[in-house]
């Protein structure tokens, strides 16, 4: 099976177009070839799929298999790939998300690729949430007897931002991903704003666990940091993989680079 392997400020991904698939069920495929071990390793699986209301339609998986709505870092790479790969004509395109229609722009060239948004919903209900969230409230969770104050936001996809200047302990961040006040887990954002222009922020994933970057993440802790007053419009996003840009207007824009890691072939029952 022919994959080609990128990664985002070091969220890793393997990319397949529909047809390398060649009927495998994809859930499957995904814990197959995101394996650290016994597979190619990454953080994730985007499908290239077509789209009868966009250019093109990505399909993400989560390295345990699961399905997320939209992946921020894995749309960059995906616009890479499709914009490399010749699948468009244009700089500027538009691809199909389970979040939505959403814009990429390849123009600045690959280490500056900007996509837009859905925007973010602060307003949350069943299934994401176990009882209804409303916009400002802030949710209080103790795990393993220590208290963690969240905001909420649906922004493509589910996340929690914690502000904290402490060294989060894993078990903690696992708890709170998997808090049974989420019936579908939730992605875990720890951020410390640095200054009005600056973010530092780490991300426990759901359906992966920590990583190195998280693009929806990104965007989720500039907007509550924005929201509250805590910094401008746009700022710098650094995560242990790199930097990232979120800019908090009438869409929110994410902007960073994707790097193709590899190309080949994988052997796959
Ligand atoms: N783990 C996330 C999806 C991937 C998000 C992240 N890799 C990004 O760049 O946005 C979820 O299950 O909602």
């Amino acid at each position: 099976m022919k994959f080609t392997k990128y990664h985002g400020t070091g969220n890793d991904f393997i990319l397949l177009r529909e047809e390398d698939l060649e009927g495998r069920e994809e859930s499957e495929t995904a814990k197959a070839l995101c394996h650290r071990n016994f597979g190619i390793g990454a953080d994730g699986l985007l499908i290239v799929k077509a789209s009868s209301v966009a250019d093109l339609m990505m399909a993400y998986y989560n390295q345990d298999g699961s399905v997320a709505p939209m992946c921020g870092n894995g749309l960059r790479c995906f616009a890479r790939f499709a914009h490399e790969d010749d699948l468009v004509e244009t700089d500027r395109f538009q691809v199909e998300t389970l979040a939505g229609i959403l814009p990429v722009d390849v123009s600045s060239g690959y280490d500056s690729i900007r996509i837009g948004l859905m925007k973010p919903s602060f307003h949350l209900t069943a299934p994401h949430v176990r009882r209804e969230v409303y916009e400002g409230e802030i949710l209080s969770l103790t795990v393993n007897g220590r208290s963690y104050d969240l905001h909420v936001l649906f922004i493509g996809t589910l996340h929690g931002v914690v502000f904290t200047e402490e060294e989060v302990p894993y078990e903690d961040a696992d708890g709170l991903c998997h808090h049974e006040f989420f019936p579908e887990h939730i992605n875990v954002n720890f951020v410390k704003v640095e200054s009005e222009d600056d973010i530092r922020l780490v991300t426990f994933e759901r359906g992966v666990g920590y990583t190195l970057a998280c693009g929806t993440g990104a965007a989720s802790a500039q907007v509550i940091a924005h929201k509250l007053g805590f910094t401008k419009p746009q700022a710098k996003v650094h995560v242990d993989g790199g930097t990232l840009e979120v800019t908090v207007g009438d869409q929110v824009v994410l902007e960073g680079p994707a790097v193709c890691i590899a190309k080949g072939e994988m052997e796959i029952g």
